[in-house]
C-alpha cells in the first residue's frame, strides 16, 4: 500500500485513518468516513482501485469538481474519467463499462439514469467500491440536502456486493444515521476524524458597508495577489459579488466571479482560470462551494455572516487544504443576523425551520464570540477541545482589555426581565433608548423605570453588550416557530439579585471594538490581521530559499501552462517548498521528496532538476542541502507572532555547534554525529540563516572564517549600490576571488545592522603591513606576530568549550593555533604565503572546503615564531 501511495501520489506516509479505511474497503466492507475538509478523504477511495485493479465508482455532486479531480488524477498517471451531461466523448461510456478506468466519477443523476446493462458489464469488469462524496447531501438534516442523492439507494440493489463508502466533512449524528440508512449500508465501519484544521487561523470582525471598507478590503487583497496567494471572497448575495468584483476591477486587481445567475459556461471558465492561477481572487456566492478542490487557497474571506455554522466550516475549509498555514476571516454586520426569515423560506416543516434558525444563531454567536473560536467551532460539531485557547484565532492572540460594565449590564438585564422575556432584543433596547414607538406605548413599556436610561448609547452598542451576556449565559435565546425571544437566564437572575439601583457588583467584560465605540478601527478591514500576525512559522526557508521557492512557483506555472493543466495538479506548494529547502541534484533525491510521484518524475523530473540547478546557482545556494531524512514535518499549526522563525533542527544544530560549541564550519560539516557529511558552504548557510532569525552570531569570527576583510566588505557594498542586493549580480561585479559566502555574510551584516568594525582587526592590520611596510622584514614579522596574537585572541575567545589542554596562556595559544585553518603551511612554498598579505585576496580561500581541510597544525609558541621567521612576507591563517 505504501509503495502504491508513493508511486501515484508521491506521499511516503498515510495520514491518520487513511490506511485502515483503505484496508476495510479492500476487505469488502461498507464505510462511513466523516473527516475534516482537506484531511485526505479522497485518497481513501483513490487507493483501493490501484491495488485491486478494479474500477472505483465515485458519486460527486458537481461537474466542475469531477473535472478537477479527473485532471489531477491524470497528472498522477491514474486512469480517470467522468460521466455526466457535460461528457461529450461517447467512448468514455464504453471504456468505462470495460473497466478501462481506475476511477470513474459520475453525478448522482447520471448514476441513477445509467441502465442496468451498464452496471452489469462494469461489474463483470470489476468494481472495487462505490463512493458517495459529500454524502451529507443525502440527509434532510444536512445543510446541503439534494434530492438526487436520496435516490442513490437504487444502486444498492444493482451493486449488492460492492462496498459502499460515504464521505463527508460535516455530519452530525442525525446526518450520519441518515447516510447509513439511505445507502442501506451493512454494519459499516464508521470513522470520525477530528474537525480541527490546525493550519487555519480564524478571525471575525464587524464592518460597516460602504466604499471605505471596500477600498480597504481591495487594498489588502491586492497584497495577497502580489504574493500570488489565492483568495476566495464569499458573499451572501449576487449583488455583493458584483460590487466587490467591480471594485477590484477598478483597482486593477484581476479577479473572477462566480454565482448562480451566470451561465454555466461563464462559471466553468472562471473556475478553470482560478484553479489554473490565471488570477488569484475569486468573488463568489456559496454556489462556488463544495466543488472547489484547489489545495493552495490561502485566504477565505466571508463578506457577511453565512447562513449556518456548518456552511461556514465547509466554506472556510476550502482554505489551506495542502496543510500550509492559511487564513479565514469573517466580516459581519448586525443586519446579517436578521436574515432568518430569508433562509427559512425554503424550509418545509417546523423542524426544518428550527434547524435553520439554530444554525444561523450558531453562526451569529461565532461572530460575536470573545473566547476561542476554534474551541467553539469544534464543540459545535461535538468534538471536545480541552484547551480554552488555541492560540490561532483572533480572540486567542489579541490582547483583551476588560472593563467593569456592571451598571450597563444591570440596566439591560433588568429591562429585558421587566419586559417579561417574551420579546426579541429590539424591544428592550428600544425601551432603554427611550423609544416612543407605538408598540412600546401599547405595551406601556414607556412607564418602566429604565425607559430612556440608555439613550446615550446606540442600539448596536446595547446589542453588542447583549452578545457578551449571551456568551456568558446571562441571557438566553429561545426560538419559537417563527420568532426569537430573549430572556434572562439563571446566571443573569443571580446577578440581578445581587444588584440594586445604586450598587452593582463588578462585572468585567471584554471591551470589543463595538463596545469601545472605536469607529476608527471598524471603518475598514480593521486590524489587518494577516499583517499583524507577522511571519508564519513554517518550514524554516531562508530568505534566499524563499526566493528560490518563488522562482519555482513561476517555473511550475510555465510547465502547467505548457501542459494545459493547473499548477497544483503538477505538484503541491508543500512539495515545492521542500524542493527549495533541499535543492535535489538527482532524480533519486527528487523522488524522495514527499509529493513527487512517478508520473511527475518521468514527465517533468529532468526539466525540474535543470531548473533547480540553474536557479540555485544563480542564487548562490548549494545543491543537496540537507539529507532528506532530516526533513522536519512541517508544523500544521499557524504560528502566532514569534521573534524568530523556527529553524529546522539541522540548521539549529549547526548554529549551536558553531556559536556555542565554537566548532569551525569544517568540523561541523564532517561531524561524526551526521549520517553523511555535508558541505561547509551548507553549514555556513545554516549559520547565516540562524543569524537572520535572530540567533546571536560572533561576527568577527564569522568574517574571519569566510575571509571577509574590510576591503572586500567595502567592495561588496559598492557593488550593491550599483546592482542591488541580488547575489549573482553582486558576484559578477567583483573580482573572482570574492566568494559567495563573503557576499552573503556582508549582506546579512548590512541587513541586520552589524557594523563592519567587527571585522577582525587582523585583516586591517594585515593590509597595513602589506601596503606600508613592505620590505622591512623585522617589522613584518612584528606585524605578523601581532596579527597572529590578535587573531588568536579573537579565535580563542570563541573556543571556550573545546579547549582540552591546560589552561595557561601557552596551552590556550597552542590549542587555538592548532584549530586555525592554515592553507599552504608548507614552508617550501613561500610564494603562497607572500600572497597572503595582499589583503583582499588573502582570505578568499578560507571558505573553500579543500583549503579548510588542511587544518590541525600542532604548534607551540616557539615553533610558530620560528616558522614565522622563515617568511619574508608573513603568513596567512
Ligand atoms: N497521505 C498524505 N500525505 C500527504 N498529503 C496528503 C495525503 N493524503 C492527502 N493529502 C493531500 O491533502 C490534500 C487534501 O486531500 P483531499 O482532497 O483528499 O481532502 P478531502 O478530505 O477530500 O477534503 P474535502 O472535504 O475538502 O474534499 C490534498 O492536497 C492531498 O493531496
Amino acid at each position: 500500500m505504501e509503495s502504491t501511495l508513493k508511486q501515484y501520489f508521491g506521499f511516503s506516509k498515510f495520514r491518520p485513518y487513511q490506511k485502515e479505511i483503505v484496508e476495510t474497503i479492500l476487505q469488502g466492507k461498507d464505510c462511513l468516513v466523516v473527516m475534516a475538509t482537506g484531511s485526505g478523504k479522497s485518497l481513501c477511495y483513490q487507493v483501493p482501485p490501484l491495488i485491486s485493479k478494479k474500477t472505483a465508482v465515485v458519486i460527486s455532486p458537481l461537474i466542475s469538481l469531477m473535472q478537477d479531480q479527473v485532471m489531477a488524477l491524470k497528472q498522477r498517471g491514474i486512469g480517470a474519467e467522468y460521466l455526466s451531461s457535460a461528457q461529450n466523448d461517447q467512448n468514455a461510456y464504453t471504456n468505462a463499462e470495460r473497466g478501462r478506468y481506475n476511477i470513474l466519477y459520475m453525478t448522482p443523476e447520471k448514476a441513477c439514469m445509467l441502465p442496468n446493462s451498464f452496471w452489469s458489464r462494469l461489474l463483470d469488469s470489476g468494481i472495487c467500491l462505490l463512493a458517495v462524496d459529500e454524502a451529507h447531501c443525502i440527509s434532510e438534516w444536512g445543510h446541503n440536502f439534494r434530492v438526487e442523492y436520496k435516490q442513490l439507494d437504487k444502486l444498492r440493489d444493482v451493486l449488492s456486493n460492492v462496498p459502499f463508502v460515504g464521505l463527508t466533512a460535516t455530519a452530525t449524528e442525525k446526518v450520519r444515521d441518515d447516510i447509513i440508512k439511505s445507502l442501506k449500508m451493512q454494519f459499516p465501519h464508521v470513522t470520525i476524524g477530528s474537525f480541527d484544521r490546525q493550519n487555519l487561523f480564524y478571525s471575525c470582525k464587524s464592518f460597516d458597508r460602504g466604499s471605505v471598507f471596500l477600498n480597504a478590503l481591495v487594498a489588502e487583497i491586492s497584497t495577497f495577489v502580489d504574493k500570488t496567494e489565492s483568495t476566495i471572497i464569499y458573499c451572501t448575495t449576487v449583488k455583493d459579488v458584483e460590487e466587490i468584483f467591480e471594485t477590484l476591477k477598478k483597482s486593477r486587481v484581476h479577479a473572477g466571479m462566480y454565482h448562480g445567475q451566470m451561465s454555466n459556461k461563464a462559471r466553468e471558465d472562471c473556475h478553470r482560470s482560478f484553479i489554473r492561477d490565471e488570477f488569484y481572487v475569486m468573488v463568489a456566492t456559496i454556489a462556488f462551494g463544495m466543488g472547489i478542490d484547489k489545495p493552495d487557497i490561502r485566504h477565505v474571506i466571508h463578506y457577511g455572516c453565512p447562513k449556518s455554522l456548518e456552511s461556514y466550516y465547509q466554506e472556510s475549509g476550502r482554505c489551506g487544504r495542502d496543510g500550509i498555514p492559511s487564513f479565514c476571516r469573517l466580516y459581519y454586520t448586525r443586519s446579517d443576523f436578521a436574515k432568518a426569515d430569508f433562509y427559512c423560506a425554503e424550509a418545509r416543516t417546523a423542524d426544518q425551520r428550527k434547524a435553520v434558525m439554530d444554525s444561523l444563531a450558531a453562526a451569529q454567536r461565532y461572530c460575536m464570540l470573545t473566547t476561542c473560536r476554534r474551541k467553539y467551532l469544534l464543540e459545535y460539531f461535538g468534538e471536545k477541545y480541552s484547551s480554552s485557547s488555541c492560540g490561532t484565532c483572533d480572540n486567542c492572540t489579541s490582547s483583551k482589555k476588560e472593563i467593569d460594565m456592571s451598571r450597563d449590564a444591570f440596566l439591560l438585564l433588568a429591562c429585558i426581565h421587566s419586559c417579561g422575556g417574551h420579546w426579541g432584543l429590539n424591544i428592550p433596547v428600544d425601551v432603554l433608548r427611550g423609544s416612543r414607538a407605538k408598540r412600546i406605548l401599547d405595551a406601556h413599556f414607556d412607564k418602566l423605570p429604565f425607559h430612556g436610561l440608555g439613550k446615550d448609547l446606540s442600539a448596536n452598542w446595547w446589542k453588542a453588550l447583549a452578545s457578551q451576556l449571551f456568551s456568558l449565559d446571562y441571557l438566553v435565546e429561545t426560538f419559537n416557530d417563527k420568532y426569537k425571544t430573549v430572556r434572562v437566564g439563571p446566571k443573569g437572575i443571580q446577578f440581578l439579585n445581587s444588584c440594586n439601583p445604586d450598587y452593582q457588583p463588578p462585572l468585567y467584560l471584554i471591551l470589543t471594538p463595538e463596545l469601545a465605540g472605536d469607529d476608527a478601527s471598524r471603518d475598514a478591514t480593521g486590524d489587518g490581521i494577516v499583517n499583524k500576525l507577522g511571519q508564519l512559522e513554517f518550514d524554516g526557508l531562508s530568505q534566499t530559499e524563499d526566493e528560490l521557492y518563488k522562482m519555482l512557483l513561476e517555473e511550475r506555472m510555465k510547465l502547467a501552462r505548457g501542459h494545459g493543466t493547473a499548477p497544483y495538479a503538477l505538484c503541491g506548494d508543500q512539495t515545492l517548498r521542500k524542493i527549495a529547502l533541499t535543492r535535489p541534484s538527482t532524480r533519486a533525491r527528487l523522488a524522495n521528496i514527499d509529493g513527487v510521484n512517478q508520473h511527475f518524475l518521468k514527465t517533468y523530473g529532468d526539466r525540474l532538476l535543470q531548473i533547480i540547478r540553474h536557479l540555485s546557482q544563480e542564487l548562490g545556494l548549494v545543491l543537496d542541502a540537507e539529507p532528506i531524512a532530516e526533513f522536519p514535518t512541517p508544523p500544521s499549526k499557524v504560528a502566532t507572532i514569534h521573534k524568530n522563525k523556527r529553524l529546522t533542527p539541522a540548521k539549529f544544530e549547526a548554529w549551536k555547534m558553531w556559536q556555542e560549541d565554537g566548532l569551525p564550519a569544517q568540523k561541523i560539516a564532517n561531524h561524526p554525529g551526521r549520517a553523511a557529511p555535508i558541505k561547509v558552504d551548507t553549514v555556513l548557510e545554516y549559520i547565516l540563516e540562524a543569524g537572520r532569525e535572530g540567533c546571536s552570531i560572533d561576527w568577527s569570527r564569522l568574517c574571519l572564517e569566510v575571509g571577509l576583510t574590510q576591503e572586500s566588505f567595502n567592495n561588496i557594498q559598492e557593488a550593491m549600490s550599483k546592482v542591488g542586493n541580488k547575489l549573482k549580480p553582486i558576484k559578477n561585479e567583483l573580482p573572482e576571488e570574492v566568494s559567495y559566502n563573503q557576499i552573503k555574510v556582508c549582506l546579512l551584516m548590512l541587513e541586520t545592522g552589524i557594523s563592519s568594525e567587527v571585522i577582525a582587526s587582523t585583516h586591517q592590520q594585515g593590509c597595513k603591513v602589506d601596503n606600508s611596510e613592505k620590505g622591512s622584514l623585522p617589522s613584518q614579522i612584528e606585524a605578523a606576530q601581532s596579527n597572529t596574537a590578535s587573531l588568536l585572541d579573537s579565535v580563542d575567545h570563541q573556543m571556550k568549550v573545546d579547549i582540552t589542554r591546560n589552561n595557561n596562556l601557552l596551552g590556550e595559544f597552542e590549542d587555538a593555533v592548532s584549530r586555525l585553518p592554515v592553507e599552504n603551511a608548507d614552508p617550501n612554498q613561500p610564494g603562497a604565503a607572500a600572497d597572503d598579505l595582499s589583503c583582499s585576496r588573502k582570505r578568499q580561500k578560507l571558505d573553500e572546503p579543500q583549503a579548510v581541510q588542511s587544518v590541525a597544525m600542532e604548534a607551540t609558541e616557539d615553533s610558530v615564531l620560528d616558522w614565522l621567521k622563515n617568511f619574508k612576507d608573513g603568513v596567512r591563517f
